[in-house]
């Protein structure tokens, strides 16, 4: 691989304002990769997948490079440099890289990669609570498996076509995918791109959708004609799953406390042809108590560490922190108490997280069934998708009834 100066630079500026300025990394990269518009599909993936990289090996890197943050640009360097070296990547004769030590970084990592922490770049505390909710031998496997990069997934709206003919349309645009076994909507790209840009997108064929997600709307058993609630929709993954499901019939109704998330949930449902999703946000107590007790089918996507999807989102490593586990965990039971309510009796509800910590899923589903709420419901499935065993997203998904 030859190395372009620009992308390279490009690379570290973003580099520097995700780790300095606590810039998203995806925002931080969507922003770079319209730098340039001469660059081709080739450099965009240098440049994202590069950035990605760095991002989720900061702590090995840093200190495989003996540099601590803030970094310098120099220091930034020095990060390229390992990534370089461990990639087997030629170094370029750049100033910046200039008296790379090539053995000391290889040696370097043959040593830390001993330590689970530094082998697989993560804090103290994530390791620490990796150990005590799942134990040394699920650990070491699961946090290994999430940063591996995510396959590209797609979920074929079948509101508009079928996976067969969606398969054959992408092949057209030039993309090739296969079908995965017991993932009925579900196509994998057989190579990173852009598939934003196809027409088959803009068209509304599917939605990007990891395949472990769509096991969420799948569980909740919807039918045509049902009144459903969608009470934490955000812009609307499962929602569009369960109008597809729902066959455009029956009423969706979407909640959330964002109401931007809930515009971009209509832009997604326009363009899915998806008619009959109704959004709300929750900006009063009075939204969710007007809903008590009507709804066939409720679904909680709680709001979660997002621990199981750290292999697309390398930066939340460094972004969690363990106040906040303790927070959403307080939230997510509340949630439960509270939206629970909207079910009607007889009814059935997903409660489901991207987390794969016991204490963010079983735990509080067993917790919610000794409250006077949980009471009235019965527990009748639970799954845990480890990404280690799936080699999807992690996830957890209950299905309960309403007595
Ligand atoms: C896991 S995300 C939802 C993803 C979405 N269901 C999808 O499939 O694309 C959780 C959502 O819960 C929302 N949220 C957080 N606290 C909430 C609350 N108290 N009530 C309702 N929604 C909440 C967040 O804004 C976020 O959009």
């Amino acid at each position: 691989m030859r190395l372009h100066r620009n992308l390279v630079f490009a690379s570290i500026d973003a580099l520097a304002e995700i780790f300095n300025d606590g810039k998203y990394a995806d925002k931080t990269i969507q922003k770079t990769l319209k730098r340039d518009k001469r660059w081709g599909s080739r450099d965009r993936s240098f440049v994202a997948e590069t950035i990605y990289d760095i991002v989720r090996w900061k702590r090995l890197y840093a200190e495989i490079a003996e540099v601590k943050q803030p970094f310098s640009r120099e220091d930034l360097f020095r990060l390229f440099a390992v990534w370089c070296v461990l990639r087997g990547v030629k170094l370029p004769d750049w100033p910046q890289l200039e008296k790379t030590p090539e053995r000391r970084i290889k040696g370097r990592f043959d040593e830390l990669s001993k330590i689970r922490k530094y082998r697989e770049s993560i804090p103290d505390w994530m390791d620490e609570v990796g150990v005590k909710e799942l134990g040394e031998k699920v650990w070491t496997k699961e946090i290994h498996a999430l940063n591996e990069q995510a396959p590209v997934v797609i979920r074929t709206n079948k509101l508009k076509t079928d996976p067969k003919s969606l398969a054959d349309i992408l092949r057209e645009e030039g993309i090739e995918t296969s079908n995965l076994n017991n993932y009925p909507e579900a196509l994998e790209l057989k190579e990173r791109s852009n598939i934003f840009r196809t027409k088959a997108f803009q068209d509304g064929l599917f939605e990007v959708q990891d395949a472990s997600s769509q096991r969420v709307a799948e569980l909740l058993d919807v039918q045509p004609g049902m009144r459903v609630v969608d009470t934490c929709a955000g812009a609307g993954g499962k929602a569009l799953h369960l109008a597809a499901l729902m066959d455009n019939k029956g009423q969706i109704i979407a909640l959330d406390i964002y109401g931007n998330k809930l515009k971009e949930l209509k832009r997604r449902a326009k363009r899915a042809g998806a008619h009959n999703i109704e959004t709300r946000e929750i900006d009063s107590t009075k939204v969710i108590k007007k809903l008590y007790n009507s709804a066939d089918r409720v679904l909680i996507d709680a709001p979660c560490s997002g621990l199981g999807v750290l292999s697309r989102n390398p930066d939340a490593k460094w972004k969690l922190q363990p106040e906040f586990l303790d927070s959403i965990r307080k939230e997510q039971a509340e949630i439960l108490e509270k939206y629970s309510k909207i079910l009607k009796s007889k009814g059935k509800m997903v409660y489901a997280t991207c987390s794969i910590l016991p204490s963010e899923n079983q735990q509080q589903v067993q917790k919610f069934l000794k409250t006077g709420e949980g009471a009235n419901f019965t527990l009748l499935k639970e799954k845990t998708i480890l990404s280690s065993e799936s080699g999807y997203d992690g996830f957890y998904m209950a299905l309960l009834e309403k007595k």
